[in-house]
């Protein structure tokens, strides 16, 4: 079991850029026969290395490699984002986190369908478009289509993309709203009260600031009357109650089902579901006045998505594809729609409910959520300009806590990243290969189950790697990054504990002694590289191949808890062209 590479390592600042390093980085040959590795949670499998998973979501990702007939589904969304401006980081932030953990289940080998999209129709998207002199449509193109790019640039895998003006969805927003009305749930009535136009929804008088100005939007809500259709959330307070008491866990994180269930003994009235003076929406079914409300159109976004373009667009099919979905995404600011509402309407049309909704925090700025309303939105085209995919990536899915708030500072953005990804990981993989370099002639064959036997360093990998694996269980991605990090900075004391590069100096048994130990902190850069890639996927495909694996096998890796058979054994021959060793600088 050999594997031969031939390097050209770049200068330190390839390793954090990925624009860089596509335009630099030199041709690389390699060649492998299924290798298998000492950690036994992290395998490589032959049977899944023919197929190629894609990093850029240019494309929607499909997994070409699993056997969907046999795996476990899991099924994600993120919010549908409004289109009433252009993407911002709070947006961002969902969606990497989403991304991340899309990622980490296809690491399981399951069967994933990350969702995501734009929730287009509405008073202020018409108003938005009205302002810029183009047609709803126009205006939600273009939006729609800038989510797009920046999911690009974020390197987010998504598998679908539904937009809430395509045909199909207001298909199934129809049958929906028409199987709720046949359960009686639906009626008719006038209602007055004040309405923040920012949210789109009328307030509770009690829940407002001074001046009636919306706490979110600190705008001042207007007084407006309406006759409207209601949805009879109230029918439904005691099967919620008890499904909460039954799932704990479908409001996540904990604490925030406190929150849920007190909103529900405190009573559920009924909400207004049609709007008359909105033109840009979905014609409610037998009243062409009306139009149907936010929450009875984009949240069935997360099932019409589900649904391919050529499938007869109808709930049946649609549910058939993936429904229920495991995973609401959401920020802690539309937690009530999620697990309030929505499972109430799935309730009244006999629908299955999600697995759990995770409401995270805010990114704030000065203390206040960062929002489009508020316009005090952090840019995040340019920060990928300016740092890169991985480096936003990593920062806020590791510095903010997942589901508590976070503010952002830049000078932190950059201590962060220069200390962990560079100065960390990026150092231990620069240092190690500049060892072999200098001492092997670029050439190390070594059978890394012998050189790991009884090897502190292995256990302390696979424990962190385990570690890790049960963080992104959990959800707790901070957590999971912090773990992957131990364990470069285990690989670092290791390597300055054993001090190689005198031993190399010292020839005969030390020489081998070092020439093993660059093996296993390989292997530990290695794990690190897949541990990782949920969050950084390309600074980890960067690593792998600079381990001398092509980017088919990194697509193909998996981390399965499999039992490790004695017999494993590895030899790396390493060759290395070129090879600079130095401390890794961001900036
Ligand atoms: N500051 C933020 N921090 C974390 N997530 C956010 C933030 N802002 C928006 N999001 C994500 O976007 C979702 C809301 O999407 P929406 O398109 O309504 O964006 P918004 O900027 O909050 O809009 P608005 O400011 O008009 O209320 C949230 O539930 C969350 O998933």
């Amino acid at each position: 079991m050999a594997c031969r590479v031939q390097h050209s390592m770049q200068n330190s600042l390839w390793f954090l850029s990925s624009s860089r390093f596509y335009s630099t980085i030199q041709s690389q040959n390699v060649r492998s026969k299924n290798p298998k590795y000492f950690c036994k949670k992290l395998l490589s499998s032959s049977s899944f290395s023919k197929g190629v998973r894609h990093c850029s979501a240019t494309a929607s990702y499909t997994d070409a490699n699993i056997n969907h007939s046999n795996a476990e589904s899991f099924v994600l969304t993120t919010p549908l984002y409004y289109v009433n401006a252009p993407p911002h980081m709070g947006s961002a932030y969902t969606t990497i986190a989403a991304d991340a953990i899309a990622r980490f289940q296809r690491l399981l080998r399951k069967k994933v369908i990350f969702i995501t999209g734009t929730d287009e129709h509405g008073e202020k998207i018409a108003g938005a478009a009205a302002a810029n002199g183009s047609s709803p449509r126009e205006h939600c193109d273009s939006v729609s289509q800038a989510y797009k790019l920046l999911w690009r640039d974020l390197d987010i895998a998504y598998d679908k993309f539904i937009r809430t003006t395509d045909s199909k969805h207001e298909a199934l927003v129809k049958e929906f709203y028409s199987k709720v009305l046949a359960n009686g749930d639906i009626y008719r009535a006038d209602y007055e009260g004040l309405y923040c136009v920012n949210c789109e929804e009328y307030k509770d008088e009690k829940e407002l600031l001074e001046n009636n100005c919306c706490p979110m939007h600190l705008k001042p809500c207007v007084r407006r009357k309406e006759d409207n259709y209601f949805f009879a959330l109230s029918k439904y307070q005691k099967r919620l109650e008890d499904t909460l008491t039954e799932n704990p866990d479908f409001v996540q994180p904990s604490f925030r089902l406190n929150e849920v269930q007190g909103w529900i003994k405190s009573g559920l009235r009924d909400f207004s579901i049609s709007r008359a003076s909105v033109d840009w929406g979905i014609a409610v079914p037998n009243d062409d006045k009306q139009t149907i409300y936010v929450w009875f159109d984009a949240l069935l976004g997360y099932i019409s998505a589900l649904l391919d373009d050529k499938e007869k667009p109808n709930l049946q099919t649609a549910i058939s594809s993936g429904w229920p979905a495991s995973l609401h995404l959401i920020g802690k600011d539309i937690l009530r729609f999620h697990a309030v509402y929505w499972p109430a309407m799935l309730m009244s049309a006999g629908l299955s409910l999600p697995k759990m909704v995770f409401g995270h925090g805010f990114l704030t700025k000065d203390g206040l959520k960062m929002g489009k309303s508020l316009g005090n939105t952090l840019e995040p085209t340019d920060l990928v300009h300016r740092f890169g995919s991985d480096a936003v990536r990593y920062f806020f899915l590791k510095e903010v806590e997942f589901g508590s708030d976070g503010d952002y500072s830049e000078d932190r953005f950059i201590n962060i990243i220069n200390a962990h990804l560079a100065n960390t990981i990026g150092n231990l993989l620069n240092r190690t290969l500049g060892l072999l370099k200098k001492n092997c002639q670029s050439t190390l064959a070594t059978d890394s189950a012998i050189a790991a036997e009884g090897n502190a360093l292995k256990d302390t990998v696979e424990k962190l790697a385990e570690k890790a694996r049960k963080h992104y269980e959990n959800l707790e991605l901070s957590s999971a990054c912090e773990a992957v990090l131990e364990i470069g900075n285990a690989g670092n004391v290791y390597i300055d504990g054993q001090a190689p590069w005198s031993l190399f100096k010292q020839g005969g048994s030390a020489f081998e002694t070092a020439a093993k130990d660059l093996v296993i902190v390989l292997e530990a850069l290695r794990i690190i590289a897949i541990a990782l890639s949920p969050i950084t996927p390309s600074l980890c495909l960067r690593i792998y191949t600079q381990l001398g694996y092509s980017e088919d096998q990194f697509n193909a890796v998996t981390w399965v808890a499999l039992s490790l058979s004695l017999s494993l054994s590895l030899s790396l021959s390493l060759s290395l062209s070129a090879c600079r060793c130095a401390r890794v600088h961001m900036l």
